[in-house]
């Protein structure tokens, strides 16, 4: 059995190998298009880690596949990756100074001869408060380019951790993926990530 990781994100794939796994990186396309607004933030990470689970499905038969996904909420609006360079500096002047919360949803899908045999999905939350922030800062900071392939147009992990005071709760939720969620999914499913060491 292979361990898949349905993900384009580089911050995954490291945050995987941090664990010392080993791991087939895939990446589908995958529509993102949630058509239900009433869909809690919980709800829309969930689902959108299932979807990008199930996509890696059709090319293996025994794997156990990865899907995650990641977004931002400040309790008006559900904010993704920006579109443009505009899009993350709007995004960014709507979180400075406040509190926010980053939802990231995991699924683990344990395909046996090409048939599913476990789908286990969970959802973690980290609050975030960003401190305030000039306009000029956040132009600056969108210039730099590390905004535009990241949920809520910044990245903890980069220079991104200049605008941020605190977090309370997992910071590799915040990264893209809770190791002590994925850690929790790989007991519900009574499997240990030492098979993949
Ligand atoms: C808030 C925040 C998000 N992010 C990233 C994590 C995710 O990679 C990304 C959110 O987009 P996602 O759609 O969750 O993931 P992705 O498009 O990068 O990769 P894939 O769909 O192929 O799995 O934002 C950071 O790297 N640092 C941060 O501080």
């Amino acid at each position: 059995m292979e361990l898949v990781l349905a993900s384009g994100s580089p911050r995954r794939r490291e945050l995987l190998s941090q664990l010392g796994l080993h791991f087939t990186p895939v990446n589908y396309q995958v529509d993102e298009t949630i058509t239900n607004c009433s869909l809690t933030p919980e709800k829309i990470v969930q689902e959108l880690s299932i979807r990008k689970a199930k996509a890696a499905q059709q090319d293996f038969t025994d794997a156990l596949i990865i899907g995650a996904d990641t977004i931002v909420f400040d309790g008006i609006s559900i904010l993704g990756k920006p579109k443009d360079q505009h899009e993350a500096i709007q995004m960014l002047t709507q979180l400075q100074g406040k509190e926010h919360q980053v939802y990231t949803g995991i699924t683990l899908i344990e395909l046996v001869d090409g048939v599913v045999k476990e789908c286990k999905s969970g959802v973690r939350m980290t609050r975030v408060w960003m401190r305030t922030l000039l306009k000029s800062e956040i132009e600056e900071y969108v210039l730099t380019g590390e905004p535009m392939d990241k949920a809520g147009s910044y990245g903890i992990q980069g220079i991104g951790a200049t605008l941020i005071d605190r977090i309370d709760g997992c910071y590799f939720n915040v990264v893209g993926l809770s190791l002590v969620l994925l850690q929790d999914l790989f007991r519900q499913i009574d499997k240990s990530m030492n098979q993949f060491r």
